[in-house]
């Protein structure tokens, strides 16, 4: 019931876990589910800000306060540091500053900032398009000079493996190292071995983002370890398996008229019940408010 009186930073769960193994949560109870299983560190998808809280595609749809809204929920629930997913921080200096201010003030613990344009496209889809590497080096000097707790971190993206090739991705990788990026996110990534050559010629944390469906294989985390990746992203995995399994309720109750087919798909009340603390809620009323029983 109560929460921790400082939430660990993102570095903290670094040192204790090489691959740092980060679950998407799309809301605050599927933050206390990843909790339960035994995640030290959480993620804020704007995939899944999009499609989940809104219903929209990935496309640049979502603002500032979207994320914020869904950003506050899991923080108030959970106890984890959260990565968050800003897209491109909506906008030039001055509105990546603001985003960062926000994003501190509403407890993430890191965001990651990417170099496409406004118009932003999944990572994982064709037809994305960048802005130049000055351009984001601007966007990374804005977020970080922006920052009021050295332990919030900044962690930079690059879309560029799928638009411009590995080499002018990790050129730019180095220069968005160089204006101040504390984390490297090369997105789309093909091959094991592309991991290693941003973590060696950038020096900084790579993430891995296991997006199923996309372009990067679902790679193992021994295997992400022996490439020297930091941090391995699950962003939409839960979200793509509560998707699947809320369709096959909502079909099964319409065509069965009845939802006994598919009880062995739900979480129990006990389980849930568990998960949200419900019977120490319970105690705690009991406690403030000793009911007398009338004779
Ligand atoms: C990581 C990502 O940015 C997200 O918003 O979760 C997406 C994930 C996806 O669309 O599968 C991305 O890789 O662009
Ligand atoms: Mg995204």
């Amino acid at each position: 019931m109560t929460a921790p009186a400082t939430r660990p930073t993102l570095r903290a769960a670094l040192s204790q876990e090489q691959p740092l193994q980060v679950a998407g949560t799309i809301n605050a109870y599927a933050a206390l589910l990843a909790q339960k299983a035994g995640f030290r560190a959480l993620y804020l998808s704007g995939a899944g800000v999009a499609n989940a809280s809104l219903g929209l595609p990935d496309l640049g749809l979502t603002t500032l306060n979207d994320v914020l809204e869904d950003l506050r929920r899991i923080v108030s629930a959970s106890e984890l540091p959260v990565l968050v997913d800003i897209d491109t921080g909506w906008g030039h200096a001055f509105t990546i500053a603001r985003t960062i201010r926000e994003m501190e003030r509403a407890g993430a613990a890191c965001v990651h900032l990417e170099d496409q344009v406004a118009a932003k496209r999944c990572g994982h889809r064709p037809g994305k398009a960048l802005v130049s590497p000055e351009e984001m080096v601007d966007r990374i000097k804005a977020a970080v000079d922006a920052r009021r707790d050295p332990e919030f971190l900044v962690m930079a993206r690059t879309d560029a493996i799928a638009v411009e090739g590995v080499e002018p991705a990790l050129e730019r990788a180095c220069r968005y190292r160089e204006a101040g990026a504390d984390l490297i996110f090369p997105e789309a990534v093909g091959a094991l071995e592309e991991y290693r050559r941003f973590k060696e010629a950038t020096g900084l944390p790579v993430l891995a983002n296991l997006t199923e469906f996309g372009r990067t294989p679902c790679f193992t985390l021994d295997q992400l370890r022996e490439a020297g990746v930091s941090l391995a992203l699950y962003p939409l995995s839960a979200f793509r398996a509560m998707s699947q399994a809320a369709l096959t309720v909502y079909r099964a109750i319409r065509e069965e008229g009845t939802q006994k087919g598919v009880i062995g798909l739900m979480q129990s009340r006990a389980e849930l019940y568990e998960i949200l603390g419900y019977h120490e809620y319970e105690r705690k009323l009991d406690e403030l408010f000793q009911k007398k029983e009338t004779p």
